[in-house]
């Protein structure tokens, strides 16, 4: 089989002769810098394969030996301090035109540069290799979950998929190039710059001139419209999130500030008792089965007011920058969708669409962001320093309710987490104070991470999913108050003392925080293990929203593309590393895949998802195809996504089976070969789930499972689950009656304890 870079210098020989115009070889082209740089940079000859190194790989890093060394599973977002980790081999970012820090950190920031802006960070050098590759979405149709469209609910929903996507023009412009064999049609051509100047005007008719005074009494009209709290719900620029947050997280005098709060009435998060239930929620999404006989799902509350109370219009206030000012959009959009998805706040569950979450264990939906009066003009603190609280009227500064009992929980990117208890009465939380900004990071990172955080910290409401209690500013640290769980599921993991039923629990429930994200058009977009806790109850909560990016807006059907390579190595998804932009859906569904994997081989299956990584080359070999760009953006064929029969003698007697037993043959290119293609690491996991696992790490993230997909497979549908059921006064705990969760001493409960111990071990 011809190695990737020999294919590349193949199809570019092959366009320079055809002379076709733009075709998928550009972007072949585009994509070849990486991966040949992949190879060169990290020692690979060029003109091997992925599979030519099938002899030397022995070398899946060992999760548990690897973890505390190294907890490679940081996450390559914003100018993180890896002081006490090691990290291992920083991505080759600088083939994506994305930044590396002094410290080798990734920052997701600079990765997509727009044409001709390079960020200061970027060296010329890095520059000049770096043409970043199209988004993924150019090439592959999509459709949004929950559209109207009626051409599929998901990405990969077999005859409904993308392949069926008619409707944005993303997708009519994918089907152009699938009935094109591959080629782009050759009227069309990659856009390189997304600066559009606007033409010269030498002199302009007097009847489009409007006079200054006219222009003033205009300007002073709607003033006045948006502070009388007009209907619209727009929000002056002054006072929009961000701009509140930004003036407040970066003034040196923050008491000079103005921070408001939820008024009292959006603070009270009871619902009223005749809201109706989603009945659209329960017939598209599967429910587990529980949750079917209580009021989980069914009792889903919807928020008061109507989309268009919290719709907040104008496009304009959504950007800080002025309007003649450039700003990458790829940089930019992030931030701003973070910002223009809440500012329409809880439309999607207005719209009793599909995608209306079930409530909380708290039982309710928090009604203070279904309208604007959270960031209503004149709703202040009074004490100045809280952002955000469900408590009511917080009376007191953020040091007189809690008291630091010492401990520290964790610490990574965007802070450190310790344990505090609320001084009345003494229950735990815990707080992640978040880490000041660097001094080369942009005010507009910075404050973007901390508004993700707060905007899904504030929003968000389910069993699965963490409860931020409070936002507080003080002394200038900005604190957030959240409930407390008990373990890290990577101290669980590390325990080894789980049983397998217990991960499938623990597995399904990272999975229906999936589900509830996703419906809302989130994505994490840095799931692993430690970013996901459990309490006592044996409930699991994801964690840090710092990373998290808005996909679709509530009655859109358009995909919002993520950019920058965000998330930790070894749960990267492979398009994250190859392309500017993606869909952040399947990026989710592989990590979770790959949290999967951890908890049952207690080890990675590999470092990062790059051909550099033997692990993950011979995971991508053995395919009909050795170019990892084109598995990348293969679409689904007829038969993708049926389940194979499992009457492989390889898996006959074998449960699991270790991917380090001897092979039956050594040949890469042998399909029965259990070292290499995807079954080196399904082979390894239980037989029931290696087909839906086997979806989860399709390369092809339009070919990937989708979250709906995942939880109809009949052995996620089966999974006992530990849940929350809420009937509306009281909620409790189901457990699933199949296993018990494993606690471990509060020394090792969290990473933070790991890692002491790690160092005491090592002296
Ligand atoms: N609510 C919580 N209850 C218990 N432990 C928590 C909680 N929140 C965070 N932690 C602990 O603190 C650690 C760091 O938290 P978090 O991931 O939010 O920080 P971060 O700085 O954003 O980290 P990174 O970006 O590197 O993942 C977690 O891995 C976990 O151990």
């Amino acid at each position: 089989m011809s190695s990737l870079t020999k294919l590349l210098q193949e199809k570019r020989k092959n366009e320079a002769t055809s002379g076709s115009g733009a075709s998928l070889t550009t972007q072949l082209r585009n994509a070849q810098p990486v991966v040949a740089n992949m190879g060169a940079s990290e020692g690979i000859p060029e003109e091997k394969g992925f599979e030519s190194e099938l002899e030397d790989d022995r070398n899946t890093p060992d999760f548990s030996s690897s973890f505390i060394a190294s907890n490679s599973a940081h996450t390559a977002t914003f100018g993180e301090s890896f002081k006490d980790r090691d990290r291992p081999a920083p991505l080759s970012v600088e083939s994506r035109g994305g930044a590396i820090a002094a410290d080798g950190g990734v920052h997701a920031t600079a990765a997509p540069t727009p044409a001709g802006v390079p960020p200061s960070s970027l060296s010329v050098g890095s520059l000049s290799k770096a043409k970043p590759i199209p988004s993924l979405s150019s090439n592959i149709p999509y459709s949004v979950p929950n559209s109207n469209a009626g051409n599929g609910t998901g990405f990969g929903a077999g005859p409904n998929s993308v392949g069926a996507a008619t409707n944005s023009s993303a997708s009519s412009m994918s089907s152009s190039y699938l009935e094109n064999n591959g080629f782009m049609p050759h009227n069309v051509s990659a856009i390189d710059s997304n600066v559009i100047s606007s033409p010269k005007v030498d002199n302009v008719e007097a009847r489009f001139i409007v006079s200054k005074q006219k222009f003033q009494k205009a300007s002073q009209n709607n003033a006045a419209n948006l502070y009388s709290g007009s209907q619209t719900g727009s929000v002056p620029r002054s006072s929009s999130i961000s701009s509140q947050l930004g003036n407040l997280f970066l003034n040196k005098n923050p008491k000079d500030l103005t921070i408001t709060v939820p008024t009292q009435a959006s603070q009270n998060r009871d619902i009223p008792a005749n809201s109706q239930p989603s009945s659209a929620y329960g017939s598209s999404i599967p429910k587990p089965m529980r949750a079917r006989r209580s009021s989980l799902y069914g009792n889903s509350k919807q928020p008061s007011g109507s989309y268009q109370d919290s719709f907040i219009g104008s496009p304009s206030s959504l950007h800080e920058q002025h309007p003649n000012q450039y700003i990458p959009r790829s940089r930019h959009s992030s931030f701003a969708d973070i910002k223009r998805f809440f500012r329409k706040g809880q439309a999607q569950q207005l719209s009793g669409s599909p995608s209306t979450p079930p409530v909380s264990a708290g039982g309710n939906i928090s009604s203070h962001t279904s309208n604007t009066s959270s960031f209503e003009p004149g709703s202040y603190s009074s004490t100045g320093d809280t952002i955000y609280t469900n408590q009511t009227s917080p009376a007191l500064p953020f040091s007189k309710r809690y008291a630091k009992t010492g401990e520290n929980l964790g610490a990574g990117a965007g802070g450190a987490v310790k344990l505090y208890k609320k001084i009345p009465d003494n229950k735990t939380v815990a707080v992640k104070e978040f880490r000041t900004k660097f001094e080369h990071e942009l005010k507009r990172d910075y404050v973007k991470k901390i508004t993700s955080e707060y905007c899904i910290g504030t929003t968000l409401r389910h069993p699965n999913i963490i409860e931020t209690i409070e936002i507080v500013y003080e002394n200038s640290r900005i604190l957030q108050v959240m409930e407390y769980c008990d373990y890290d599921l990577f101290a669980i993991v590390m325990s080894n003392k789980m049983s397998h039923e217990e991960i499938c629990c623990c597995f399904k429930q990272i999975l229906t925080g999936i589900q509830y994200l996703h419906s809302m058009g989130l994505a994490h977009r840095d799931l692993k293990l430690d970013n996901c806790v459990i309490n006592k109850d044996g409930i699991v909560k994801l964690i840090d929203f710092g990373a998290a990016a808005v996909f679709s807006y509530p009655f859109s059907k358009t995909l919002v593309e993520s950019s920058g390579i965000v998330g930790s190595d070894p749960y990267l998804a492979p398009e994250v590393c190859i392309f500017s932009k993606y869909d952040p859906r399947p990026v989710d569904i592989w990590s979770a895949a790959i949290i999967f994997a951890c908890m049952v081989l207690k080890k990675f299956p590999w470092k990062v998802p790059k051909l550099k990584d033997n692990s993950f080359k011979l995971f991508c070999s053995g395919r009909d195809c050795d170019s990892l760009s084109a598995l990348v953006v293969r679409t689904p064929g007829p038969n993708d996504f049926e389940p194979p029969s499992y009457d492989n003698a390889l898996n006959e007697n074998a449960n699991v089976a270790s991917p380090t037993t001897a092979p039956s043959s050594n040949n890469p290119s042998d399909p029965n070969n259990p070292n290499v293609g995807p079954q080196r690491l399904l082979n390894s996991l239980p037989e029931e789930c290696q087909h839906i696992i086997g979806r989860m790490v399709d390369l092809a993230p339009a070919c990937r499972a989708s979250i709906e997909d995942i939880m109809a497979d009949p052995w996620v549908e089966a999974i006992e689950m530990c849940e929350v059921m809420d009937d509306g006064f009281s909620t409790k705990i189901i457990c699933g009656t199949n296993h018990k969760h494993t606690q471990v001493d509060q020394s090792e409960a969290h990473i933070a304890g790991l890692e002491k111990k790690k160092k005491k071990q090592n002296r």
